[in-house]
């Protein structure tokens, strides 16, 4: 009899869980321990990605500096003194099982880049096939402020969707997410199983260790990111790391067979958008079910022995408790590939502002045309990503001077607020776009002098956020013009502290 699918698995590691955060001595115990996990999960035939943070905490320790430094080229200096010290500490503790490791260090550059993307994507992927363990961290030595991930929860998520992972662990300090931050409020409430991230209430306002960057906060995000990719993401201690086996036993008993989960490198850029889509409708019915028998899933069923099954007369035998945990569900309509890369690979250089009507064409699958863009902004090349954001309300009227939000150079007018759908890439530039939004295609030519194409936006390069085709939810309505420029990663803005 087959056992069950081996899954793909992402370990993500904080400061917090390879240094000590007063001494920055290396955890080696537990480094030692989650080694053994990780090679255990190998030889269970689970897939293995680690995502380490802590060159700059053991670059830290290396030199003798007591405090994290501000200066951002100190701190490039001290990561690469660290990271070389961090593989090494990996790939001795990983000899003495006889585990290959590899070390892949990324930049946002690195993803912005779609043949760069790929190349990253197999590579991991033919490092899997060979049975290594890849070791992944931001190279923090090449990476400034435009460049970065800022954080390894956000590079974990999307190092997870690149390889269709099935389950991320982001390991931290504490045993899982709280509704407050338990260091300061010993009466906080675990949160175990979430649905919905956007109705998910939690304070994560307060900073995490003095080393770690992001806190909890980073970690929502990653999360949210992560399973609109369709992983299923757990928080959890670090310290513990024996509990991640128990964790992967559990929810891969509440997964229901036969998986139709495919590698990423099969279907990555040879795939059609037809095979895609109905690869993930495949993929979708999969997580629903996976989705139902995981929220089944209560706090009390930690420690608990199930209710005797009546239609048989063995006794069910106990369930083994399951290790305090906060799992994010994956989403049923998991958006992966080009759809995620435009999404959550590349930066954003400015906004698209489209009308209802235009909305409702993507939604049926047309190109965006420029009759259907209400307003630009930013300034942006062409084949650059922007935001793509609906007009909750729209006047077509010209707009006088006095009035704000309309354009004054005598295009459609609209007031009010609007709220991002999705990201696209473009065929034309700002500049453009300007001159030719609220035309039909056919004046595009004379207005431009030339005409690329009909279309502001291929239907191809355009991705939503709640899934492709056919989306399901939008994000709640927003001020979009209030919020573009707040902390925005991965594409999700974290809109003050309260998620
Ligand atoms: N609601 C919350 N639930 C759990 N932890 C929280 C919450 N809000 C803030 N935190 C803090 O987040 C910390 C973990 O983040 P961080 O130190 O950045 O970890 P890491 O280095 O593992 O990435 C915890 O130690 C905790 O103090
Ligand atoms: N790339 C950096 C870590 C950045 C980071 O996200 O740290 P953390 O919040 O502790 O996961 C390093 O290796 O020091």
């Amino acid at each position: 009899m087959r056992g069950p699918r081996p899954l793909g698995v992402v370990i993500k590691l904080g400061t917090s869980s390879i240094v000590d955060e007063k001494t920055h001595e290396p955890l080696l115990s537990t480094l030692s321990l989650i080694v053994e996990t990780a090679v255990k999960l190998r030889k269970d035939g689970h897939k293995v990605i680690i995502v380490s943070s802590g060159a700059i905490g053991v670059g830290l320790r290396r030199m003798d500096v007591e405090k994290r430094p501000k200066h951002l080229s100190k701190l490039q200096a001290l990561a690469a003194i660290g990271q070389c010290r961090l593989m090494s500490l990996w790939d001795s503790q990983f000899n003495h099982l006889r585990q290959p490791i590899a070390q892949i260090l990324l930049t946002r550059n690195d993803i912005a880049d779609r043949s760069r993307y790929l190349n990253a994507q197999r590579t991991m992927n033919e490092l899997l096939d060979m049975g290594v363990i890849p070791i992944v961290n931001e190279n923090d030595t090449l990476a400034v402020s435009e460049i970065k991930f800022g954080d390894n929860d956000t590079l974990s998520a999307i190092t997870a969707a690149m390889v269709h992972a099935d389950l991320l662990f982001l390991m931290t300090d504490v045993d899982c997410l709280y509704d407050k931050n338990p260091r300061t409020h010993p009466d906080a409430h675990p949160i175990e199983v979430v649905e919905d991230i956007g109705s998910l209430v939690a304070d994560v306002s307060t900073a995490g260790s003095s080393l770690g960057t992001g806190g909890m906060s980073t970690k929502i995000v990653a999360a949210r990111l992560a399973t609109s990719a369709g992983v299923t993401t757990v928080i959890t201690r670090s310290s513990n790391p024996g509990n991640i086996v128990k964790i992967v036993k559990h929810i891969q008993a509440s997964r229901s067979p036969p998986s139709l989960a495919t590698k990423a490198n099969q279907t990555a850029e040879s795939t059609t958008d037809t095979q895609q889509q109905q690869q993930q409708q495949q993929q979708n019915t999969a997580d629903v079910l996976r989705t139902a028998s995981a929220t089944t899933l209560s706090p009390d069923s930690r420690s608990s022995t199930p209710a005797p099954d009546s239609r048989t007369t063995t006794p069910a035998p106990p369930t083994p408790k399951i290790p305090l945990h906060t799992r994010f569900l994956p989403s049923p309509h998991p958006v992966r590939d080009r759809y995620f890369w435009i999404l959550h690979g590349l930066r954003p250089h400015g906004t698209l502002y489209i009308d209802q009507g235009a909305y409702k064409a993507l939604l049926g699958k047309a190109g965006l045309l420029p009759v259907g863009v209400v307003d630009v902004d930013g300034v942006f090349a062409q084949q650059e990503a922007v935001r793509l954001c609906v007009v909750d309300r729209k006047k077509t009227k010209r707009a006088s001077s006095a009035e704000g939000g309309g354009d004054s150079d005598g295009g459609k007018f609209w007031e009010g607020t609007a709220h991002e759908v999705g990201r696209a890439l473009t065929n034309y530039s700002s500049v453009e776009i300007a001159r030719i939004k609220g035309r039909q295609s056919t004046e595009i030519e004379g207005i431009l002098g030339y005409a690329d194409s009909e279309y502001v936006a291929q239907r191809e390069s355009i991705s939503f956020f709640a899934g492709v085709p056919g989306v399901r939810e939008s994000r709640p309505a927003t001020p979009v013009r209030e919020v573009v420029d707040g902390r925005g990663i991965g594409g999700y803005e974290v809109e003050g502290a309260v998620l």
